[in-house]
């Protein structure tokens, strides 16, 4: 069964995408859910991430997310021990959903799939594109946030062009119509993808 890594910058629209991809019936991964799910509820994760960022990183109901995110987006080292700690074990994670999984392919969506490395675990990867400008208006309308505020988030991840040329297929996502053709016409190729190895 293969895996498709299904990528592309903040307010892509990759979320959209993978949507449009488990209505075709795909089984879908979504990295970053599963990443809060195991912060709430493995205990080795949360001792680990209190180590790292103190007892305020938890609250009795779990992880403080505003606080984790204030410590770590303002100091690399900090974000990137912090990963350390969360990304192997979505890995993990992700191995044991995909031994349940029964399709030709299964879809792993991940906002930082080539920062983490998991760009390793799939044997192709789709990057969903759209220009920056719209990408950014999404992301404030979205979350109600400041235009610097997601600047912010986007200096944390790879340059697009550079994670385009790591990719094996791009859905530009500008017309939610022309997204849907896209993902109706790679839908075959990416379940013929074993048979054509
Ligand atoms: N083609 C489109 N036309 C108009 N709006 C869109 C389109 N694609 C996505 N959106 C909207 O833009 C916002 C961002 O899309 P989505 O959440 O799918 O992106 P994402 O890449 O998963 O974002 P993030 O990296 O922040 O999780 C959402 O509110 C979504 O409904």
């Amino acid at each position: 069964m293969i895996v498709v890594g299904l990528t592309g910058g903040i307010g892509s629209g990759k979320s959209t995408v993978a949507r449009m991809f488990s209505e075709l019936g795909v089984p879908v991964y979504i990295s970053d859910i599963e990443a809060g799910k195991l912060m709430r509820t493995a205990p080795e994760i949360r001792t680990a991430i209190v180590a790292l960022l103190g007892e305020k990183a938890y609250t009795p109901g779990g992880p403080d997310n505003a606080y984790i995110a204030g410590k770590v987006f303002s100091d690399r080292a900090l974000l990137g021990r912090l990963n350390g700690i969360i990304h192997p074990a979505v890995a993990a994670h992700f191995r044991g959903w995909y031994a349940r999984q029964h399709a030709p392919y299964v879809i792993k969506e991940a906002a930082v799939l080539f920062e983490s490395g998991g760009n390793k675990e799939c044997d192709a990867v789709v990057m969903v594109t759209a220009p920056e400008e719209t990408r950014i208006k999404r992301v404030m309308q979205r979350d109600t946030v400041s235009r610097e505020d997601v600047l912010r988030r986007i200096a944390n991840q790879w340059d697009e062009k550079r994670k385009e040329a790591l990719s094996d297929y791009v859905i530009v996502n500008t017309d939610l119509e022309k997204t849907e053709r896209q993902v109706r016409e790679l839908h075959p190729v990416l379940s013929n993808l074993e048979a054509s190895r």
